[in-house]
C-alpha cells in the first residue's frame, strides 16, 4: 500500500531565505508522526506545503496518492483535516452553528456534529457562543472542525500549545481514539513529552533540515550511553559503564545495602534534541 505522505527532496525558498532544505521522508498509513523543531525551523512551512497552502520550490510531494499539483481540488480537501494557526471560528455563532457550516462545506450529515462533540469532550456545549468559550474549549471546537468530515489524514500544527495539562490530556485522549479508528496523524510540536507519549515516529527539524527520524524508543536507545546511574543513601551519585568490570563494584554496593536508586541512562527526546542540534526545545 502506498504511503500516506511522500516527501522527496523538497526545498522551499522565500526570497533569500532557505526555509526547507532538501527534506525527504514518508508517513505510513495509520501512524502518528511528529515533526519537532524550534521556532523558525520550518514546521509550519512543511505543513503548508503538505496541505496545498504553499507550493514547494523544488522536489515532489504526494499525499494520499495525490500529487501536490492537485492539492487545490475539493476531492483532496475532503480527504484531509487541518488544525493550524489559520484555523478560525465564527466568534458570534454557537458551537453547533460553526460546525453546521463545515458540515455543509464538506457535504457531511448534521448528525456528525453530536458524534464529534462527544469525541472532543464537548458534549452538551453545542448551544454556547464561541466568544464565551475558554481557550481550551475553543481549541477542541477547532479540532472538531478539522475532524467533522472524517478525513483519512489530519494535520495538526501545534495542537496543544498554550493549553493547560488537563486540556492537553483530553486532546491526547481524543487523538489516540481517532488514530485507533484508523486516521493517520501528522503533528508539529515543541512539546517533547507530547511527542514521546503520542508519536509512533518523530523527525527532528532544525534549520530546514531533518536531523533525525525514528521511533522515540529507537532514538532513546541510539543516544543512550547504556551506563548505570546509582545513588547511595549517603548522597553519592555514581556512574558505572555497562561493562563486566562494573558488576563487582555494583554487587558490593547492593550487598552492603548502600543503594538508594539505580537506573540505566535513558535520555529524553529533549536531551537527544539538544545533543543533535545544540538547541533546547522550549
Ligand atoms: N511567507 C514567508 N516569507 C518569508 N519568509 C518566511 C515566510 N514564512 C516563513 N518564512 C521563514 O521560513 C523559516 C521557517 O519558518 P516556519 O514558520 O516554517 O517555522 P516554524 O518552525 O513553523 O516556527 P514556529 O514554531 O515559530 O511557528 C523562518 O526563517 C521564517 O522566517
Amino acid at each position: 500500500m502506498e504511503h500516506a505522505i511522500e516527501v522527496k527532496n523538497v526545498r522551499k525558498v522565500f526570497d533569500q531565505v532557505i526555509a526547507i532544505d532538501h527534506i525527504h521522508f514518508h508517513l505510513n498509513r495509520g501512524e502518528i508522526f511528529g515533526l519537532l523543531g524550534p521556532s523558525g525551523s520550518g514546521k509550519t512551512t512543511t505543513v503548508k506545503m503538505l496541505t496545498g497552502e504553499m507550493k514547494q520550490t523544488q522536489g515532489e510531494i504526494n499525499v494520499l496518492g495525490i500529487n501536490a499539483k492537485q492539492f487545490r481540488t475539493p476531492a483532496f480537501k475532503s480527504m484531509i483535516g487541518i488544525l493550524s494557526d489559520n484555523s478560525a471560528l465564527y466568534e458570534r455563532l454557537t458551537v453547533y452553528d460553526n460546525l453546521k457550516l463545515f458540515c455543509k462545506l464538506y457535504n457531511t450529515p448534521l448528525t456528525a456534529i453530536d458524534t464529534i462533540l462527544k469525541e472532543v469532550n464537548l458534549e452538551g456545549e453545542q448551544s454556547k457562543t464561541v466568544s464565551k468559550l475558554s481557550k481550551g474549549m475553543k481549541q477542541r471546537v477547532l479540532l472538531a472542525k478539522a475532524l467533522i468530515h472524517k478525513p483519512d489524514l489530519v494535520f495538526l500544527d501545534e495542537p496543544t500549545s498554550a493549553l493547560d495539562p488537563g486540556n492537553i490530556a483530553q486532546i491526547h485522549r481524543g487523538l489516540r481514539k481517532l488514530n485507533e479508528a484508523g486516521t493517520t496523524i501528522f503533528l508539529t510540536t515543541h512539546n517533547m513529552e507530547e511527542a514521546t507519549t503520542l508519536c509512533d515516529r518523530v523527525a527532528f527539524l532544525d534549520g530546514g533540515k531533518i536531523q533525525e527520524l525514528d521511533t522515540p524508543e529507537a532514538l532513546r536507545y541510539k543516544y543512550s550511553t547504556h551506563a548505570f546511574h546509582v545513588e547511595t543513601f549517603d548522597g553519592r551519585r555514581l556512574v558505572f559503564e555497562n561493562e563486566p568490570n562494573s558488576a563487582e563494584q555494583m554487587k558490593e554496593l547492593i550487598a552492603n545495602g548502600e543503594v538508594k536508586t539505580m537506573h540505566t541512562d535513558n535520555p529524553t527526546l529533549g536531551d537527544i534534541f539538544l545533543e543533535v542540534t545544540g538547541k533546547e526545545l522550549v
